[in-house]
């Protein structure tokens, strides 16, 4: 079975956050099942690009609306993770260093779906399913029904995969003259509120759509941005299947980015020594239980409530416990971690910015890991942390829910709270550091956080399945 992923990060080509992390493992996954599975990313200039040598497999001349737009299609040579990677390459529009953010980034979205489409007609090739990720690759679906360009790949179901409601990639109809000859009766199914929706064309248009737990599923009825109703009644194409964890990358036994390696035969030992480099780079002690966070600082993540909750956690529990903050994002929220830094030096501290390295070692030298999220639609830190024996404090929502069980409850291994605030977070801590005093305890909830399977094998073979199911009906 040949399969395209169609996504804009792919670790470790390219990576802002957890989709990457999903593009860059699943493949895989599926490569070792016995699938043809394949990742075509639009090309950065990074230093994987840089330091790998790749093919040219095609090369075209495209447009968008009246640009004339040449484009090539780079194979790398050594297929180095483990599946067929593929960039599309436009001079002068996606050649560029970030992956988002730019002002054109809805032309150089669109410009990378005609791009791929062009190249699978044009060769002549006809996948067994097109398996698109978030709005960048949205329009897709629609392409293949509803351009008079693409008539011959019509046929060929899609599976879109969500892994955040909370970005649509709208823009305005303008963008309408990008899509190369499109039966114009069907502009409808692109629409969205007044405007060209990608996510929404995608859930309207593909063979099936899923979202990367369970939970999320459901929650996108209740929250997604605008698009509640729409989920509410394309709920019947949905499916929710949760994600899981590359265990070559995230392997605490294994893992070289870390201060010591460990297993669960040694956990204590293990974790003791990564917490001591933890703190010694930080500049603060090690007795204490250590509560981290890693992550993008937004609003979903509910980042904003992390300093307020610091301050009054060390405040009502000053020389008891100490916290370490990873990441960067929202402005506002990097200048309150930073401030906090001043009053609390000995029992606080925070790195602004994005460190691979320095996260794998948060998660093996932690006590704790924090994840207030107000929206998180699967959640990978916190199986991260349960692999590395770090029990996961986290709100009640979305994958959170579908992977983690308090201690409190039978079979239990984790802390969770209900509401994204101050209180609860604070609430949470305070369990925190009682179980930390009960250290027993704790070190048979690490043994039992270690022996979790969250692979990605089962997952895998759910969207196997669902592939199948596609394919039988298309
Ligand atoms: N400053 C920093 N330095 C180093 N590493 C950092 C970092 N900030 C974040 N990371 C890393 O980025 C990844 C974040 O993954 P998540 O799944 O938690 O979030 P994200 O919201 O990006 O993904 C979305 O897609 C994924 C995949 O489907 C869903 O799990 C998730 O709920 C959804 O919001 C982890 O590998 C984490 O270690």
């Amino acid at each position: 079975m040949r399969i395209y992923h169609l996504s804009a990060e792919c670790f470790p080509v390219a990576k802002v956050g957890g989709l990457a992390d999903v593009v860059g493992a699943l493949p895989k996954y599926q490569v070792a099942a016995g699938l043809q599975a394949a990742v075509v990313l639009p090309y950065y200039d990074r230093k994987f690009t840089r330091e790998h040598e790749f093919d040219t497999v095609f090369q075209g001349l495209t447009l968008l609306g009246t640009r004339r737009l040449y484009f090539e299609i780079l194979k790398e040579k050594t297929n180095a993770l483990g599946f067929e990677l593929f960039l599309v390459k436009i001079p002068g529009l996606i050649d560029r260093q970030e992956v988002y953010c730019y002002p054109d980034e809805t032309d150089q979205f669109i410009a990378y779906q005609i791009a791929f489409l062009d190249w699978i007609n044009w060769s002549g090739q006809t996948p067994d399913v097109i398996h698109c990720h978030d709005h960048h690759s949205g329009l897709v679906p629609f392409l293949l029904q509803h351009s008079n360009a693409y008539k011959r790949l019509a046929n060929i179901p899609t599976v879109f995969t969500i892994h955040n409601g909370q970005y649509h990639g709208a823009t305005d109809w303008e963008k309408l003259s990008y899509l190369p000859d499109i039966d114009m009766t069907k502009t409808g199914l692109l629409d969205w509120a007044g405007a060209l929706n990608p996510l929404a064309t995608a859930v309207k248009c593909g063979s099936a759509y899923t979202t990367v737990s369970p939970s999320y599923l459901h929650e996108l009825t209740i929250n997604s941005n605008g698009l509640e109703y729409l989920f509410y009644i394309e709920g019947y194409k949905g499916q929710g299947i949760l994600n899981g964890i590359d265990t070559d990358v995230w392997n605490p036994a294994a893992d070289k980015l870390i201060a010591s390696k460990y297993s669960s035969t040694r956990i204590t030992q293990g974790k003791n020594k990564n917490k001591a480099a933890l703190c010694q780079r930080f500049g603060i002690s090690t007795e204490l239980p250590l509560v981290v966070f890693i992550g993008r600082l937004v609003g979903e993540k509910g980042a904003d409530l992390l300093a307020p909750a610091i301050e009054r956690s060390l405040q009502e529990n000053y020389g008891r416990v100490n916290f370490l903050m990873l990441g960067a994002g929202d402005k506002n929220t990097e200048a309150e971690l930073l401030a906090l830094k001043e009053k609390y030096a000995e029992h606080y501290n925070v790195f602004i910015g994005y460190d691979e390295a320095l996260a794998h070692l948060f998660y093996a030298g932690a006590d704790f890991l924090l994840m207030p999220s107000r929206v998180e639609p699967c959640g990978l830190n916190q199986m991260y942390s349960l692999r590395y024996g770090t029990l996961p404090i986290v709100r009640s929502t979305g994958g959170l829910k579908d992977t983690v069980i308090d201690f409190g409850e039978q079979g239990g291994y984790g802390i969770r709270f209900n509401q994204a605030s101050v209180d609860d977070i604070c609430y949470s801590v305070n369990r925190a550091i009682v179980l930390y005093n009960d250290m027993p305890r704790l070190q048979k909830l690490r043994k039992t956080m270690m022996a979790l399977d969250h692979s990605w094998d089962r997952s895998a073979t759910e969207y196997v399945t669902l592939y199948n199911r596609i394919i039988t009906a298309s």
